[in-house]
């Protein structure tokens, strides 16, 4: 029986997940989720490494599991440079990458620096990204923006997108480089991709200010009045960078990141609540149809998942304005903590050789 562990780390916006498998059995998983509130106490993503690293620790410590045998630990990354879809060894380059934030802030960009840290504590142990956030496979012509002083980058939920396309794949007995799909993943940030035959040849920028609003994300807003408001003196840049995430989205129109709350409200009667989910549930839907325009309708499924993917009522809301395109399938939740953990377990069995991040 395979004795060896890997931990597979997670962090997210809203929340912070632990896996370890032992080989490809998973024998602990925790999601511990974080309030607006209490991420509020830190300036800024680095300032949160040793409070995600404590609480990792610790549950590893409550769960009694056996750290000295974990070999391999595989963090979510990260915004480093924009590279191809796999798993990468950290090094030297892909920290410094992560510790500046080479690309901006993001929770995963401690994803790489804690799995780093954890396993050089460790007696066997290496760390590795996989899937990164920045992964790139964005047609050029998807690129252009309205002006050339900026340029549409593909900043998004690469791992679940991935992992979720080739579970369909494997469902309807096709690999995932046959098929073409829309994956919305709904999470802290949502995003909208593009699946052509394995490639994400388009999907919003999920992080900064373009497509759906989301628990966290104010999304795409209306350019002119945007730079109105950034030169009105009433903000300063810091105050509109956290609009447009951390502060936007679900935060700023109801108070709380947690669209599970929101949900609860909508139902007890709550009009606003409900408006703002339908509004959020309508931008989903809109990005999903103009991601079809992409795929020139040729969609063999839309495949909705993150933790939002739960509520019946958003879903049911979706599925209402696209179902004309594809089959609606919903996988709630995400299959990241699998897909971090299976990278691992191949690296481990030497089934795959782990790029080189330069
Ligand atoms: N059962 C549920 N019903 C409705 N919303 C849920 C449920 N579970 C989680 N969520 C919502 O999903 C969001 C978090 O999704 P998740 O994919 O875990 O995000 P992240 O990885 O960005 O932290 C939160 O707003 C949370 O309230
Ligand atoms: C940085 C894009 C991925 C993302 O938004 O992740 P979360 O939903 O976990 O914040």
């Amino acid at each position: 029986m395979e004795t060896r562990r890997i931990l597979a780390i997670n962090p997210g916006s809203t929340s912070t997940k632990i896996a370890v498998y032992q080989g490809d059995k998973s024998v602990f998983l925790k999601n511990i989720k974080h309030t607006a509130e209490e991420l509020s106490h830190f300036e800024s993503i680095p300032d949160q490494f040793e409070f995600r690293k404590d609480i990792i620790m610790q549950e590893l410590i409550n769960a009694e599991i056996q750290i000295d045998l974990i070999e391999v630990v595989v963090g979510r990354g990260g915004l480093v440079k924009p590279i191809e879809s796999g798993i990468y060894e950290v090094n030297d380059r892909l920290k410094e990458d992560l510790r500046i934030s080479v690309l901006g802030e993001h929770a995963s960009n401690l994803g790489g620096l804690i799995a780093d840290n954890i396993a050089q504590s460790l007696p066997k142990a290496k760390a590795y990204i996989a899937d990164p956030v920045v992964v790139d496979e964005m047609e050029d012509v998807a690129r252009i923006s309205g002006h050339p002083e900026f340029q549409r980058v593909s900043i998004f939920h690469a791992l679940n997108q991935k992992a979720i396309g080739r579970a369909f794949a494997r469902s309807i007995d096709k690999k995932y480089d046959e098929i073409n799909v829309i994956v919305a993943h709904l999470g802290g940030g949502i995003s909208v991709g593009a699946h052509l035959k394995g490639r994400i040849i388009d999907v919003n920028n999920a992080l900064d200010g373009e497509g759906p609003f989301s628990p966290e994300r104010s999304g795409t807003l209306p350019a002119g009045a945007l730079a109105k408001l950034c030169f009105s003196g009433k903000y300063t840049l810091d105050e509109v960078k956290k609009m447009i995430k951390g502060e936007g989205g679900l935060v700023a129109h109801i108070g709380t990141n947690d669209a599970y709350e929101v949900e609860v409200k909508a139902k007890n009667g709550d009009a606003k609540a409900k408006l703002i989910q339908d509004a959020m549930s309508y931008q989903v839907a809109k990005s999903i149809g103009a991601m079809a325009s992409v795929l020139k309708g040729e969609v063999d499924g839309i495949l909705l998942t993150g933790g939002i993917a739960h509520n019946p009522d958003l879903v049911n809301y979706v599925k209402d304005m696209v179902s004309f395109i594809a089959p609606v399938l919903v996988y709630p939740g995400e299959d990241e903590m699998k897909a971090l953990a299976m990278n691992g377990y191949m690296v481990m069995r030497g089934e795959i050789n782990p790029k080189e991040y330069n």
